[in-house]
């Protein structure tokens, strides 16, 4: 049965980057999918941009939604202070599976932890089940057109609190209109746009960052 693209991604890094070195599993995603095959990691530019974000929150807990490899769970994950965790949902078991492996090997599963599922299922189970109280960082990376569902389904969960942070991929390329509509629109919300370039290539792209004013 001949391999997915996300297994040589991940047979690459294996290969390629340190055991224990999340900024080396990072570069060896970036370097693959630069020279060998495109794949949709944030990637290193609007990578930049989340990582400069996790900085500023320093969150306690975080969610993401759109696991695939593991890039953005890894790039993420580094920047954590001890006891800080992220939650990462993905849908798609194969991707879940490397993207378990792309973490570990980072050394950065004690701070996450996958979350298999739909993410209108998993969002209603994070405080009981997930034991979170509220979520200080959301990274928006999964289906384009789940991104205003989820954040009405985040408000209606009481999950967020003043100041917590939204960053959402893509709003661009492949484009999230009705999102950037609906957020822009919501006083409840600060929104700040940072263009950027669709990672690997040359197309513009863009993150949008909503601040939850409580
Ligand atoms: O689709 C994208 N990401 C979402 C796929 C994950 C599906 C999930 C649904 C779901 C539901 N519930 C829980 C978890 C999850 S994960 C995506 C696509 C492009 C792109 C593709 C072609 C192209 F020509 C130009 C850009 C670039 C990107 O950066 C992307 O992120
Ligand atoms: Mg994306």
């Amino acid at each position: 049965m001949n391999q997915s693209k996300e297994q040589r991604i991940l047979d690459f890094v294996l290969q390629n980057a340190v055991r224990g070195d999340p900024r080396s599993v990072v570069d060896a995603i970036d370097k693959y999918c630069t020279q060998k095959e495109w794949a949709m990691n944030v990637g290193s530019e609007k990578g930049i941009i989340l990582d400069k974000t996790v900085e500023e929150v320093n969150p306690s807990v975080a969610l993401e939604l759109g696991t695939y490899c593991g890039y953005s769970a890894v790039r993420i994950a580094r920047l954590l202070k001890p006891g800080a965790r992220l939650l990462t949902v993905e849908f798609n078991p194969e991707f879940a599976a490397v993207a378990k492996q792309t973490i570990e090997f980072a050394g950065v599963q004690d701070k996450v932890k996958i979350l298999e599922g739909p993410s209108e299922e998993i969002i209603p189970q994070l405080k009981k089940k997930y034991e979170v109280d509220t979520l200080d960082f959301v990274f928006l990376d999964h289906w384009k057109d789940r991104y205003t569902p989820d954040t009405i389904l985040i408000q209606e969960c009481n999950l967020l609190r003043k100041g917590s942070v939204l960053l959402a991929d893509n709003v661009i390329i492949p484009g999230a209109p009705e999102f950037l509509k609906y957020i822009r629109n919501n006083p409840r919300f600060q929104c700040t746009n940072y263009p950027s370039h669709l990672e690997y290539m040359k197309a513009e792209d863009a993150m949008e960052k909503a601040v939850f004013l409580g």
